[in-house]
């Protein structure tokens, strides 16, 4: 019996949902009373011993850089090979594309159950039942998963990362490649952007704002905070904004440290995608607007004058 986790990376940088991936299968080998180790399949530039930190001593690696274009199905395929290998029974992946395209592939492959979207540690009296957030975080359930072998996602935010010094010993594997049926020939990423899915802050703008030549007092606090752009629907919709920034039940889901809401009502569609986020920040001028039940903090207020504000403390503070 042990517990492996499914570190993801992309563009030669491991994600930023690997803290808690490492940290939360740690603490389940643990309650387990088993062992816990990591596989990345394919190279990166970060230095993978200091994942130690959150609590994995071993972590197996297959340097093979074609695993960086392979596709899901080859990924799924040495995954595996590899838990089969090893005698694996309990895999877990981190909240993003690997969760939604490998896990339930992997799933299948190995005749296991499969949890997406744990919130929390698995209750192990009665067998092993996993909590889950449901529509749209509204509700949570528990989900039993009564195969030996069983797979389960963590959503972004749901697990408290500890660190320590320790470092981890990373040894070398050789899985098999086999060929993708579909290859990535390139990516384009928008220059300059941080994407949705990496960034640690957020500012998102509503149809509060009035209209697209508005947006450079959204920018400049986004810039100000290092933060990712976003937007609710209406405003991808009528054009003011790309539609990659459109979060929400039909957008991006996303779960920064920090969501900052100026001009956005708190429609359910939109916070589907949102209140996942650790602290929310909402700005409205109407003080009766939804939002304000789903937020940490909030300011009724003008965006007109609050962005603009908030942008200058920030920078007195740089
Ligand atoms: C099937 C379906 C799926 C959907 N999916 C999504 C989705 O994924 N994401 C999404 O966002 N929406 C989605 N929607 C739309 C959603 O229901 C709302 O209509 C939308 O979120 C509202 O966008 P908004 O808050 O920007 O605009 P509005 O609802 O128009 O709200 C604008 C807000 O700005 C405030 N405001 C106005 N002027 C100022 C000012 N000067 N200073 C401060 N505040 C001001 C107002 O008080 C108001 O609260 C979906 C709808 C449906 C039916």
């Amino acid at each position: 019996m042990s517990v492996l986790a499914i570190i993801d990376h992309g563009q030669g940088q491991i994600k930023k949902s690997t803290g808690e991936l490492l940290a939360y299968s740690a603490a389940l080998a643990n309650a387990l009373g088993t062992e816990v180790s990591a596989l990345i399949l394919g190279t990166v530039e970060d230095n993978l011993s200091d994942l130690g930190k959150y609590g994995v001593s071993s972590i197996f690696q297959d340097i093979n850089a074609g695993f960086n274009t392979a596709d899901n199905q080859a990924l799924t395929a040495a995954i595996a090979q590899f838990v089969t290998e090893k005698n694996i029974d309990t895999i877990v992946f981190p909240d993003g594309t690997l969760s939604n395209s490998v896990a339930p592939r992997l799933s299948a492959k190995l005749k296991a159950g499969f949890v997406s979207n744990a919130i929390g540690l698995p209750k192990l009296e009665n067998g092993f039942s996993v909590k889950k957030a449901v529509y749209s975080g509204k509700a949570f359930a528990w989900y039993k998963i009564n195969t030996a072998v069983k797979v389960i996602s963590i959503s972004s935010n749901s697990f408290e990362v500890k660190t320590s010094d320790a470092t981890a010993n990373v040894e070398a594997v050789s899985l098999n490649l086999e060929a993708s049926k579909v290859t990535i020939q390139s990516v384009d990423i928008v220059k300059g952007e941080i994407p949705l899915s990496e960034a640690s802050i957020v500012v998102s703008g509503g149809r509060g704002l009035k209209g697209p030549e508005n947006w450079k007092i959204v920018e400049d606090l986004a810039h100000s905070l290092h933060a990712g752009l976003a937007c609710s629907r209406p405003v991808s919709d009528s054009g003011w904004r790309p539609h990659h920034e459109h979060v929400g039940q039909t957008g991006k889901q996303i779960a920064p440290n920090l969501y900052i809401a100026a001009g956005i009502s708190g429609a359910i569609q939109h916070l589907g995608g949102v209140n996942r986020s650790k602290v929310i920040v909402v700005i409205n001028n109407d003080p009766e607007a939804p939002f304000f039940k789903a937020a940490d903090y909030g300011i009724v207020g003008d965006v007109f004058e609050i962005l603009p504000r908030l942008t200058a403390a920030v920078n007195n503070l740089n």
